[in-house]
């Protein structure tokens, strides 16, 4: 149960919160009494020691016996536990919100404890706090709403956000993840409800990269909501206004990243779930100037790279045979893009510029050809000509169906937003593939979102396909003790890792080159035997270690390519001189982990 490295207090304590007044030694922390216990950064619960309880003004606000961190953990657990067994047979909804305040309570109150068990037990507790069930808070947000977390940020608030940032309280922060509410998941505009998705996704930065907690910060940019459902709904929190467009939208984005940059310059912007034209937008506005990237586009482009990759490599072809795949993608929006914008660099990478990559591209109106009408310039690039799709016995707007039976596949990769897209008689045209082992990646989020379910992928296109999803499904019991494998093909094995390296190189952008080398050293960690199991990405329980494998490789892509200008007390010079294995102690070094950390001096 208790799993990886103990960190020092000392090392712990190094990334912690500093305050700017004058702290008369021997308390570490300025507050006291109710206040220490109020505040989730510091609060012990029952856990204070008695020297820290006489000096912190604690004693009679708490109950005397002193509890050890192994005793919270293991009495939180058993809640937990009991809260599984008491909702047996309770609707899906009902039993994850259940698990969800559990753990937001938690959260709450006592974040070493939270970020602990979140840690080792991330393969129970990522569905919660992540994909799917975060879907499920955000269209519950603000009937679910206690206490707000993060900062919200609004179109009301123009000429104002350059003060609003230093209400933050921390001094230092790292990691931004910031969203729009615009394309939450696949479910549409959420307005401020999507506050839910950078909160989960910085649980999953502490959790996978051991960001500090204290450092990391979630935003909504509230720039009003188009879904009527919510303008109508009384209790909705945030802005009743249509969202704002063009200038007026840039403007307070513009605001908002230059008021971040003036009080942290140093601090990762993830932008997260903004509807496609703002999404690429935003990127090109913004990738050269701060340090950002989007993870839509790029950190699923990296995840879905590494995938198509196994997917040659469980074949028993040579990664050159990428070239030759015959690949088609359903949805054209950010995700589906920045999946094939990657994947086209890797072929010229692996089979040279003059390459003819097999590429084809659906989005709700069928396939997309250049007679296409008011064709989206970033979709443009990937439409078949009339003289491709008439050799292929194809046509302008031609169904899935019709794609899929006339293309044969060697992989059918579904980032539409639209669930059970890849039905039965999808699936099963799927068998005429030209692969042996035809893939299937179901990307799209949360669950319910999701274009096929991992059984019917294994019933339908039959038992020798490699299957991936966004969201977990269990793996599926193909009889005779074989086991249909699934994958979770979903971001969060890169963008934590991008995050970090990125934070620890310094560099003042991210270049296409650091992103380049996160897929790559995705797509290597996984060993021949399980890629012939169809086991393309490492299980969830390792994703502190395959973090710092990829957060080591963005690092040394920054350092080749001249970017890095060091982080912290470690400067350029340092990290150009560290080999391969001084960059990952480096990385693991910096890797925050939940301790209880003294919060007074030793007399
Ligand atoms: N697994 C992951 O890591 C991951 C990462 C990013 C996005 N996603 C998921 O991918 C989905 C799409 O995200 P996005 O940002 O690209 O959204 P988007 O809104 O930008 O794009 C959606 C695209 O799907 C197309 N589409 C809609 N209905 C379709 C249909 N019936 N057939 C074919 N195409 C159809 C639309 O025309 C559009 O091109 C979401 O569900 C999101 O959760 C998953
Ligand atoms: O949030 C996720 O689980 C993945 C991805 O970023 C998405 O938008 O679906
Ligand atoms: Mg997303």
């Amino acid at each position: 149960m208790w799993r990886g490295l103990v960190r020092s207090a000392a090392s712990n304590l190094r990334h912690s919160r500093s305050y700017s007044s004058a702290v008369p030694l021997p308390s570490i922390i300025h507050k006291r009494g109710i206040d220490v216990l109020h505040d989730p950064w510091f609060n012990k619960d029952t856990g204070f020691p008695i020297t820290e309880r006489d000096r912190l003004g604690l004693r009679g606000l708490l109950p005397p016996r002193v509890v050890s961190f192994e005793q919270q953990y293991d009495r939180f657990m058993e809640s937990y536990r009991s809260l599984e067994k008491n909702t047996v047979g309770q609707s899906y909804g009902v039993v994850s919100l259940a698990k969800w305040r559990i753990l937001n309570r938690l959260h709450d109150r006592n974040e070493t404890l939270y970020y602990r068990v979140l840690i080792d037990n991330i393969k129970d507790f990522a569905p919660i706090i992540y994909t799917p069930t975060v879907g499920l808070v955000c269209q519950n947000y603000s009937g679910l709403f206690r206490r707000p977390r993060g900062m919200y940020f609004s179109a009301k608030d123009k000429g104002e956000m350059m003060s609003m940032i230093y209400n933050w309280p921390a001094q230092q922060v790292d990691m931004i993840v910031l969203t729009d509410g615009s394309r939450i998941l696949g479910l549409g505009d959420l307005g401020v409800q999507g506050i839910g998705i950078p909160i989960g996704k910085l649980d999953m930065y502490v959790a996978a990269a051991g960001i500090n907690p204290q450092r990391i910060l979630p935003v909504m940019l509230d720039v009003g909501t188009n879904n009527q459902k919510l303008l109508e709904d009384r209790l909705y929190l945030g802005l009743r206004q249509p969202r704002l467009e063009g200038e007026e939208y840039l403007s307070v984005v513009d605001e908002f990243m230059e008021a971040v940059h003036a009080r942290w310059p140093k601090a990762i912007v993830q932008f997260e779930d903004f509807q496609m034209k703002w999404a690429f937008e935003t990127l090109h506005r913004y990738r050269k100037k701060f340090c950002m990237f989007n993870d839509d586009i790029q950190g699923t482009a990296g995840v879905a790279l590494a995938g198509l990759l196994g997917t040659v490599r469980a074949q028993g072809r040579p990664l050159t045979d990428f070239a030759n795949q015959k690949i088609v993608v359903v949805g054209a929006g950010s995700a589906g893009l920045g999946v094939l914008n990657m994947a086209i660099q890797a072929v010229s990478r692996i089979a040279g510029s003059g390459a003819n990559p097999h590429f084809f591209l659906l989005d709700k109106d069928g396939l997309l050809t250049k007679e296409r009408k008011g064709i989206d310039p970033a979709a443009a690039p990937f439409a078949k000509s009339v003289a491709e799709t008439e050799e292929m016995g194809l046509r302008e707007g031609a169904s899935l169906v019709e794609v899929v039976k006339k293309v044969k596949p060697h992989v059918l990769l579904g980032l539409s937003g639209v669930g059970g897209v890849f039905h039965e008689e999808v699936l099963k045209a799927m068998r005429e593939s030209d692969s042996i082992k035809p893939a299937i990646f179901a990307m799209s989020n949360p669950t319910t979102k999701a274009e096929c379910t991992a059984i019917d992928a294994f019933k339908h296109a039959g038992e020798n396909i490699v299957f991936a999803s966004g969201s977990p499904f269990e793996n599926v019991d193909l009889g005779n003790g074989k086991v249909g494998h699934v994958n979770q093909a979903n971001n969060m094995y890169l963008f934590p890792g991008i995050g970090l390296g990125s934070l620890l190189s310094g560099a003042h952008y991210i270049s296409d080159g650091m992103l380049q080398a996160a897929a790559e050293c995705l797509a290597n960690y996984m060993k021949d035997e399980e890629i012939q199991m169809g086991i393309l990405y490492p299980s969830i329980n390792s994703i502190r270690d395959i973090t710092a494998e990829v957060a080591a490789a963005v690092l040394r892509a920054a350092i080749g390519e001249g970017l890095a200008e060091g982080h912290g007390d470690v400067g350029a010079k340092e990290l150009e001189h560290m080999s391969e294995e001084e960059i990952i102690e480096h990385v693991r070094r910096n890797m925050w982990y939940p301790i209880y950390s003294p919060l007074v001096h030793e007399r």
